[in-house]
């Protein structure tokens, strides 16, 4: 069976269609030049929705510790998802925070998925998302999907999650065509950047659990 995170949630009514739609996890942004980011208190307060079972998924850029730590607290996180963050940074936030860690790897090529071993050891989870362009303001959240024919036949050092372009309409393609078991969709699922569409939200979750 194959599990969704819902990224960039920062309303409670986005956040209720995640929970309605057994997404596993739901993903909070802590990142300022997102149109998703979310201030410490906004993230305690849709934590405090969250029930048991659901991960809490902080999203950081290459973090300060400051950032994680206050981040972790506030929005009660249980994993730390780290862009553009070196493997030695991973480790040392898990050690700092105690949390489990994803570590995205930004992909367009087959040299890409095969940087993502630098990370054995380091953390517990691969996250492959669509590299975004050169000088782009966000490192993910903008709807690029990777070619997914690059992953046949990886061997997958660590457990992985397929994230990047992914919508109600391709996400059943993309999870038999990839055997996905956790996938990841913010763009996918709003009807403007940073606005989540609880429609949409149920829509992919459907899709994924028909999958
Ligand atoms: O979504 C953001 O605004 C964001 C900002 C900074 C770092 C990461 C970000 N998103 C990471 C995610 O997990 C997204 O869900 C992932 O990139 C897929 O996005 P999309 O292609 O829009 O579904």
């Amino acid at each position: 069976m194959t599990t969704a995170k819902i990224c960039g949630l920062s309303t409670d009514e986005a956040l209720d269609a995640a929970i309605a739609g057994r997404a596993s996890h739901v993903g909070f942004v802590f990142f300022a030049a997102s149109p998703r980011n979310v201030t410490f208190d906004r993230a305690g307060a849709l934590a405090a929705r969250v029930p048991d079972g659901i991960g809490r998924v902080g999203v950081f850029v290459d973090p300060a510790d400051d950032l994680v730590l206050q981040a972790a607290r506030d929005g009660r996180l249980d994993v730390l998802q780290l862009h553009k963050t070196a493997p030695a940074r991973v480790v040392h936030l898990r050690r700092l925070t105690g949390l489990e860690t994803w570590a995205a790897v930004a992909v367009k090529t087959r040299a890409d998925l095969d940087a993502a071993r630098m990370f054995v050891g380091a953390t517990d989870r691969l996250l492959y998302d669509a590299k975004t362009p050169e000088g782009a303001a966000l490192p993910g959240g903008m709807g690029l999907r990777f070619d997914w024919t690059l992953l046949d036949g990886f061997s997958h050092p660590l457990p992985w999650a397929l994230s990047g372009g992914l919508d109600a309409a391709n996400v059943a393609e993309a999870i038999r065509r990839t055997g996905a078991s956790l996938v990841d969709v913010s763009s996918g699922v709003e009807s403007a950047p940073g606005a989540k569409d609880a429609g949409r939200i149920a829509s992919f979750l459907r899709a994924v659990a028909d999958a």
